[in-house]
């Protein structure tokens, strides 16, 4: 498995390098050069992002407004059912609830909880790490993208995948789920006041 360096990339891998890489069938990136370039599975392509820690080509963070603050944009097509991008942060086996007195309002948004092979997880992203997967904004109307946990080396990994064909210019989104986002009540209030 490859070592990330802080700048997410490993040391002296250029993204032309990436792009250039097979991964193996347990998700494990041969760092041997290809010439050809393999067509690669959308699961191999989370696969090889996940080990590489890097963000793939094609999408760039905007500032969209001081109510949303953030988001993420598609600079590429995507196609329905292809790897978007990885929900990156520090993994935390919960085997008790978090202590959210670590955590202040504008962290606390960054905590990812889930389930995976019935235990439970929260992925913390509340660290300004340069990735874009925490800076996917939320849309339970009409997302594109849907997350599912890939496991790798016995790890759970938070990744977006395309549930629709996404354009360049379209904002990259997914359903946070059922909880009550404040958004959601500004969005229902907005429309009933006008
Ligand atoms: C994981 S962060 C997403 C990135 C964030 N927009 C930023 O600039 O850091 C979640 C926060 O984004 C904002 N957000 C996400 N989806 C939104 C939406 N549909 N409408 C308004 N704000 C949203 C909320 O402030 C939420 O607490």
């Amino acid at each position: 498995m490859l070592e990330g360096t802080t700048a997410g990339r490993p040391e002296g891998v250029t993204f032309k390098d990436e792009m250039d890489h097979i991964g193996d069938h347990n998700g494990e990136i041969t760092m041997e050069r290809v010439r050809k370039r393999k067509r690669v599975t959308p699961q191999q392509d989370a696969e090889q992002h996940i080990c590489l820690k890097i963000d793939k080509a094609g999408l760039e963070e905007r500032f969209i407004n001081l109510h949303k603050g953030r988001g993420v944009f598609a600079t590429e097509d995507f196609r329905k059912g292809d790897f978007v991008l990885e929900y990156r942060g520090n993994l935390l086996k919960q085997d008790s609830p978090l202590d959210l007195r670590h955590y202040d309002d504008t962290e606390a948004v960054f905590l990812f909880d889930f389930k995976w092979k019935g235990k439970s997880y929260c992925l913390d992203a509340s660290v300004e790490d340069k990735s874009l997967g925490r800076l996917v904004n939320d849309d339970n109307k009409k997302p594109n993208c849907k997350m599912k946990t890939i496991g790798i080396g016995g790890m759970p990994h938070l990744c977006l995948f395309a549930i629709k064909d996404i354009t360049p210019g379209e904002e990259v989104t997914y359903n946070y789920g059922n909880a009550d986002w404040p958004w959601r009540k500004q969005v229902r209030q907005h429309i009933m006041d006008n």
